[in-house]
């Protein structure tokens, strides 16, 4: 499966807990690309905070500039899967960073995202909150925005990390643009 988007990075995109981090690791070592990257993790060590300290101490406004920041650094690599923060789709300039790579909206059903996450505290929008109601509305908010990707997964209950991988690496030659072939003059 080697260098099916011919060097180009691989961004995933998606709600909390759909998987990118998961994932985008996977798919980094199945596709042959040596940099795996997570904005999240990036923005954790560049700031010596965990995002749940970051959100209590500047709030969520600073540190979507620091995931804007972030971003409009890996963009500049090439053969990088990297995955991003569940709200990377909120800023419009994020998308011209995205954008440098091919876009893939893993897509998890709301129900699946719960069983996932009930027992995790790591994300900061989801506490003190009615997380079933809070991630219907996060993704009300968000959906046409994940949509804008080249390419969406929709993930079923049962499929491991493995094998969401595995489909997503069938699936990304079928929405390739064939080579152009430039056209051949005869003397
Ligand atoms: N296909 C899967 N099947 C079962 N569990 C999964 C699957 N994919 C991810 N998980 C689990 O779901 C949880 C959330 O996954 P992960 O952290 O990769 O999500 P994320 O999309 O990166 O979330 P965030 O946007 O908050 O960073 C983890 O505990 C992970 O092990
Ligand atoms: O969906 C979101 O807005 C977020 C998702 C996480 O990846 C983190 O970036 C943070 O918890 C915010
Ligand atoms: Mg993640």
């Amino acid at each position: 499966m080697n260098n099916i988007l011919k060097n180009r990075s691989l961004y995933l995109i998606g709600m909390m807990g759909a998987g990118k981090t998961t994932v985008g690791r996977l798919l980094a070592k199945e596709m042959g690309y040596s940099r795996f990257l997570d904005t999240d993790n990036i923005i954790e060590l560049v700031k010596g905070q965990t995002i749940n300290e970051i959100f209590t101490t500047v709030g969520e406004e600073s540190f979507r500039e620091l995931e804007t920041q972030v971003l409009a650094e890996l963009c500049t690599y090439t053969r990088t899967v990297v995955s991003t923060g569940g709200g990377i789709v909120l800023r419009q300039k994020n998308w011209s960073y995205l954008q440098h790579g091919l876009i893939l909206w893993l897509d998890v059903p709301v129900k699946l995202l719960m069983s996932r996450l009930t027992e995790d505290n790591t994300r900061p929008l989801l506490k003190d909150a009615d997380m079933e109601k809070k991630l219907q509305t996060l993704l009300a908010q968000r959906q046409h925005l994940y949509n804008q990707a080249d390419l969406r997964i929709t993930v079923q209950p049962q499929e491991t990390p493995e094998q969401v991988t595995k489909r997503i690496l069938e699936t990304i030659p079928s929405i390739l643009k064939p080579p152009v072939v430039p056209p051949t003059y005869l003397n």
